[in-house]
């Protein structure tokens, strides 16, 4: 079974990336949200800065675009060498269109829901897609606490996965902690997303061990 640990570059100290991306060297992927204050209420990274994080980190980035008119702009931040490009279905126009774009630039796609988006019309397009982020809070601001909500979703998407044997990996973004990582990896999460519970932590290599070894025994 495999457990994804992407811990949030939203919770570190952004006068100091450099450092603070070489705090987590046992991660899976390094977690970067782009918002540009019109999606959501929080402005942080522009192309520039994702492709200087793209420079000094040894982690591959995996990015969420939590902006607007993604259909022009997520290539764009593809093109920046991301191993990962992750929009948000509720901004988007063409979801599949946007998504092969992405895969023919050489990112991974992934498609982001927000806590009140009904999976079910994404359902039958999980095939373009690498994977699929259920928003587990209000996207905008990190320290929030998870949503149980958005469980059911998860349970659908995990479920569908499997049917069609798609390997389409399942995200969670928000409140993850040690605790509520195992609902989520019950539900069928293999990839988590985790900012104040790694960077706010004292030893985020030790955090990053400790929320994997929460969810081994809970992965499908
Ligand atoms: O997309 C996000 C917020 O929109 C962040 O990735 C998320 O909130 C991570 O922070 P935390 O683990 O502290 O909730
Ligand atoms: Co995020």
């Amino acid at each position: 079974m495999t457990v994804r640990i992407n811990p949030s570059i939203l919770s570190a100290d952004f006068v100091n990336l450099e450092d603070e991306v070489a705090r987590i060297p046992n991660a899976d992927l390094l977690h970067v949200d782009v918002m540009d204050n019109h999606f959501v209420p929080n402005l942080t990274f522009g192309q520039q800065m994702v492709g200087r994080l793209q420079d000094v980190s040894r982690v591959p980035l995996d990015l969420h675009l939590m902006i607007d008119d993604p259909d022009r702009w997520a290539p764009e931040f593809a093109e920046t060498g991301a191993f990962s490009v992750t929009f948000h279905a509720e901004a988007a126009l063409d979801v599949v269109a946007t998504a092969r774009r992405l895969r023919e630039i050489g990112a991974r796609a992934g498609l982001a829901l927000k806590p009140g988006t009904a999976v079910e019309p994404y359902l039958d397009l999980l095939a373009d897609f690498d994977q699929i982020l259920v928003m587990t809070v209000e996207p905008g601001f990190g320290g929030q606490s998870f949503l149980d909500s958005t469980m059911p979703k998860l349970e659908r998407l995990a479920e569908r996965v499997k049917q069609t044997g798609l390997d389409v990996w399942l995200q969670v973004d928000g409140g993850i902690t040690e605790e509520t990582i195992v609902r989520a990896a019950e539900a069928g999460a293999n990839t988590f997303v985790a900012g104040s519970s790694v960077f706010g932590r004292e030893d985020p290599i030790a955090a990053i061990e400790a929320l994997r070894d929460a969810a081994l025994p809970h992965v499908h």
